[in-house]
């Protein structure tokens, strides 16, 4: 399996499995103790296959370039092992090569230590770097390189980055070289993607076998630019046998989701959709879920709103049905929503005393699943136990805002704890959560997470949100698990951003074009 994912969006280049892992540092060791000493693969294999995956590559990037001179900047540990694999096979091919080499010569071990024997033996230029006073000449020598390779630290990093090992980073950062990064750029934790006092800013980042956590988190995202998952030859049975709870959706996954349409099948077929939108002020969120919701496929939608908004959205939504909500309460909601597939409420809703009866009827006596978002979370926030009533699965779809007051924590803890929070939230109450933000977290009650990599900053606009909930909301209504819908709703949503956001640019895309978007993403997945 090889995948090139781009800063934001996954590209294939190899059909794979639908469900790709993400690991943690300790996890990533234990699944290469597993190939190494259960199936018998030597450790020095593995290694060798890292290095070539990454020399394929630079490879690829030196193409282009005249001065092909490339510097290889490695540590003590298997990252840098990794380093002297890749020097060893430009030397073969008569590339000028210099290995620089932080760390203590005597710490190279093992695999490591035979690829660093070989380099002496050829009599590769090997570069120590022990104080400051090797920095400068250090930093003359890289403005005559063409590409800098980070292979000072990978998954074995376990400290805050300091002395030489930092003064060697901001020397690479600063030389406006081209950096691709092996495993995973040095400082980077590959646990949680936070930064150890600093981190290589690399171009491009080859990874081996699986993504670590900090490959697919912000900052380590950011700081890991283009990122490659190479295969290095552990068996797939090794892999399967890991079930990390923690996944990263891919495009394969999302088209094995997507519901195909058969030739003898009526509107009836694609489901019914509910969804309670909209307030003096907010009318949008209605049609922008609405819409979305028809332009995901489904058969029939009502949209309840305000009496006095009704024209409005007649005027805007001729393709659904429209409801007063002030009739709804006088001949009782449930009448209304028994026939449904699905119910979303919350997006513009407002907070009033009105909105806050029909929410808690709902909540109490749905009996098909619910999507709750914006509004309706913030009056869950006043009574948080209510989710305790559900019958039925349900997938709240809070930004970080949100998220802060559905749990009382600050804004901040909940972006530094993304996936522990989106879990934890999960298993309490039992629903699905999709926590927004850059990299969408989606947890289930099982605690198992999964990651979304589409989407960029352009999509922090007014109704994103609600195209969100309409696009759950319009795969629930076609019978789409309520996790798998969930997880397709926010890479599809991601992917249009992305179109959307190459097509009009991150400042001036709007939600609208996110909804005009979503016919070319679905008809480009559906046809691979
Ligand atoms: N068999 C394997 O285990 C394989 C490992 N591979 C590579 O090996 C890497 C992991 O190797 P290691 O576990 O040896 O770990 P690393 O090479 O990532 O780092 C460990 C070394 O760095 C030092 N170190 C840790 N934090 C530091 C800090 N903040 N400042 C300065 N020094 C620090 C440690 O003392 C140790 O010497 C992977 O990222 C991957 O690149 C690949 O070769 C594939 C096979
Ligand atoms: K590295």
């Amino acid at each position: 399996m090889s995948y090139t994912v781009d800063f934001g969006k996954i590209i294939h280049i190899a059909k794979g499995g639908d469900i790709m892992q993400i690991l943690k540092n300790e996890e990533m060791r234990k699944l290469d103790e597993l190939a190494i000493h259960t199936y018998k693969i030597p450790g020095i294999i593995l290694m060798e296959n890292a290095g070539i995956s990454v020399v394929e590559e630079i490879e690829k990037c030196l193409i282009a370039k005249e001065n092909k001179k490339i510097a290889i900047i490695c540590g003590v540990g298997n990252n840098g092992g990794d380093g002297f694999v890749i020097a060893r096979h430009f030397l073969n091919k008569g590339i000028e090569v210099t290995t620089y080499i932080v760390g203590d010569f005597s710490n190279i071990k093992g695999d490591a230590k035979i690829n660093f024997d070989i380099l002496e033996k050829i009599k590769a230029p090997i570069v120590k770097l022990m104080d400051s006073k090797d920095i400068e000449e250090f930093e003359k020598d890289l403005s005559q390189h063409s590409i800098l390779i980070d292979a000072l630290l990978g998954t074995g990093l376990q400290r805050t980055v300091e002395g030489i090992m930092k003064e060697v980073i901001i020397k690479m950062n600063l030389s406006g070289k081209e950096i691709i990064a092996v495993d995973i750029p040095s400082g980077v934790n590959g646990n949680d993607g936070k930064v150890q006092g600093i981190a290589v800013k690399a171009t491009k980042t080859v990874t081996f076998q699986l993504p670590k956590i900090g490959n697919i988190l912000f900052p380590g995202s950011y700081y890991g630019g283009e990122l490659s998952i190479k295969n290095i030859g552990i068996p797939k049975k090794a892999v399967d046998s890991m079930q990390s709870k923690v996944h990263l959706i891919t495009e394969n996954m999302v088209q094995s989701i997507l519901p195909k349409r058969y030739a003898d099948t009526h509107k009836g077929s694609y489901g019914r959709a509910f969804i309670i939108a909209g307030s003096i002020g907010m009318s949008g969120a209605a049609i922008l879920a609405s819409k979305t919701a028809l332009k995901c496929g489904t058969g029939l939608l009502r949209t309840a709103v305000p009496n006095s908004l009704i024209p409005i959205l007649e005027n805007q939504l001729i393709e659904g049905i429209t409801l007063p909500l002030e009739e709804m309460l006088e001949k009782g909601i449930l009448d209304y929503i028994k026939e449904e597939n699905v119910i979303a409420i919350g997006p513009g809703c407002g907070r009033s005393q009105q909105f806050e009866e029909i929410l808690h009827t709902v909540v109490r006596n749905a009996t098909v699943p619910l999507v709750i978002d914006a509004d309706g979370l913030n009056m869950l926030a006043n009574n948080i136990s209510l989710l305790k009533d559900l019958k039925v699965p349900c997938i709240i779809t809070p930004h970080p805002g949100e998220m802060s007051r559905l749990t009382g924590l600050s804004i901040q803890e909940v972006n530094d704890h993304r996936l522990d929070i989106a879990r934890n939230f999960s298993e309490k109450w039992g629903v699905i959560t999709l926590l927004k933000g850059a990299r969408t977290v989606i947890a289930n009650p099982q605690g198992e997470v999964f990651i979304n990599r589409t989407g960029n900053p352009g999509m922090a606009t007014a109704g994103s949100g609600d195209v969100l909930t309409g696009m759950i909301t319009g795969l629930l209504s076609q019978g789409v698990e309520p996790l798998k819908a969930t997880m397709a709703a926010a890479y599809l949503h991601g992917t249009a951003g992305d179109r959307a956001a190459i097509r009009l640019g991150e400042y001036s895309m709007m939600a609208g074009d996110i909804i005009y978007e979503i016919p070319t993403v679905i008809q480009e997945i559906m046809k691979k």
